[in-house]
């Protein structure tokens, strides 16, 4: 169809450099192709070509000050993409690769994951290029201070509410919010992944990893499989991969893999997930130091990778579960998990698989979970904790899990009888990106002209 062409091409010629995002568009456009010619109101509307366009982007720079009292400058963004189901809803990363075709790609991939929530939240994602890498906790603090005096006006509990993503976890949050609260005089939900004390929501913390499983555990029990006692690799060892683990050995399977940007681990009886968790959330430090504690893991540094491959995809598992970043898992690593057995990936991370992966994914019909629904349990049980906020309660942690679990089984339905409907049952990325498109777009279509 010539048209979703014509946009793309505008995108790239409007939007130069935007690698990430041209990435996503792309992906989104493509599946979109049969629903266009379906439904001519899209068109009419030219809905495509406003959804591709963010409402409002926000770049700001931050000045800070380090502990050898130096004048550090760093750049902050907020993309508000699109608020036709709710207030703009997505995290916040904090990584040295963060660029506005970074949080634009991961803004646009929000819009669709949180409408196949079926809750009312619009899209919406922010960040820095801030390295929180070594910084010390009074630098974390003073950068988050001085990132929120300039956040602070553009967001509230009913306009955009911000939460955690890569680098910014509960510490985070907890300083960005002592500065919001502070400029406005206000305590009110503008945040989500808040610590217990002061009114965040038991099970936020676990909510995508158990999420990621969840969806793996309803996609496989379609095809008459499960979990247990299978061999499953995960990547990464941040929020979303400690609490995939978590979960994965609660269904009775084996994680044996976890990694960090320098290297992997792979521990063949299984990951030691209190160690881990001792590692990387009390310590905050490299993964070097699990084998120290298991000497018969087996620690592989970045080098050592067999090149142009992701070395935590050449271990035979049942089931994969991308959860460090996007493009980590390229052709290659797909081709060498099919050859080892999997037959199922999940994705905790937003688009870890490169376009081709994701083809060839699709291709072998594998039990294959696209980030934007796999990983919403995230988002989804931040809403629950904005419900909280806003009604003045605390559920207790079974009720919010009992919620998270129900939301991504709906999620699986969703995808998976769009993609029957649009004659490709085990294609859930068309299923995906069609049924979390038509939601945004029929309220688009609803709200008029805005
Ligand atoms: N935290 C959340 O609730 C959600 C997170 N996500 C996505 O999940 C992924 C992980 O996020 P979090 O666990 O929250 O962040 P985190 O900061 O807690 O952990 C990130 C992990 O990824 C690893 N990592 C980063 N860059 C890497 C690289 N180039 N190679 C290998 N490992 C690398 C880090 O070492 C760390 O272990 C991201 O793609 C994020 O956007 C998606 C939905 C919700
Ligand atoms: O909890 C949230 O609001 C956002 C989570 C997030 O950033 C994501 O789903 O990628």
């Amino acid at each position: 169809m010539p048209y979703v062409h014509d946009v793309f091409n505008y995108l790239k010629r409007s939007s130069p450099s935007q690698t990430e995002f041209y990435q996503a568009a792309e992906e989104v456009l493509e599946s979109l192709r049969p629903l266009i010619e379906k439904d001519s109101r899209y068109l009419k509307h030219k809905i495509i070509e406003r959804i591709v366009e963010p409402e409002r982007q926000i770049m700001f720079r931050i000045n800070w000050v380090d502990d050898n009292g130096e004048i550090q400058v760093n750049k902050g963004f907020r993309i508000e993409f699109n608020s036709a189901l709710g207030p703009y809803k997505g995290g916040i990363r904090f990584h040295p690769s963060v660029n506005a075709g970074v949080i634009k790609f991961l803004g646009f991939e929000q819009i669709f994951k949180n409408a196949l929530t079926g809750l009312q939240i619009g899209g919406g994602k922010g960040g820095s290029d801030f390295d929180p890498k070594g910084k010390s906790d009074n630098e974390i603090m003073r950068f988050c201070q001085a990132f929120m005096s300039e956040l602070y006006r553009h967001i509230g509990p009913n306009t955009d509410v911000p939460a955690g993503d890569i680098g910014v976890g509960a510490r985070e949050i907890g300083y960005m919010f002592g500065m919001y609260k502070k400029l406005t005089n206000r305590y009110e939900g503008v945040l989500t992944g808040k610590s217990l004390l002061w009114g965040g929501s038991l099970g936020r913390t676990q909510a995508t990893g158990y999420g990621a499983v969840y969806f793996a555990k309803y996609m496989l029990e379609a095809r008459g499989e499960s979990l247990e006692n299978k061999r499953c690799v995960v990547s990464g060892s941040g929020n979303v991969a400690i609490y995939t683990i978590e979960k994965l050995y609660h269904l009775n399977a084996i994680p044996v893999t976890c990694s960090d940007s320098k290297g992997m681990i792979y521990d063949e009886e299984g990951i030691d997930l209190e160690l881990l968790k001792q590692i990387k959330e009390v310590k905050r430090e490299r993964l070097t130091q699990y084998k120290k504690y298991r000497p018969n893991a087996v620690y592989t540094p970045i080098e050592e990778y067999e090149e142009g491959t992701n070395a935590v995809y050449n271990i035979p598992c049942f089931a994969a579960f991308p959860s460090a970043t996007q493009n980590e898992l390229n052709l290659q690593d797909a081709k060498n998990l099919l050859a080892n057995g999997c037959i199922c990936v999940s994705e905790g991370a937003n688009m870890p698989s490169t376009p081709q992966a994701v083809d060839l994914f699709i291709e072998s019909k594998i039990a294959y979970g696209p980030g934007k629904a796999a990983n919403a349990g995230g988002v989804a049980t931040s809403q629950l904790e904005m419900a909280q906020n806003a009604s003045m309660t605390n559920w207790s942690f079974e009720e919010v899990e009992t919620k998270l679990e129900e939301i991504m089984k709906n999620i699986y339905e969703t995808t998976s009888q769009t993609a029957t409907e649009f004659g490709e049952p085990t294609n859930l990325v068309l299923g995906a990106n069609i049924a979390g498109f038509r939601r945004v777009a029929d309220a688009m279509i609803e709200q008029g002209l805005v």
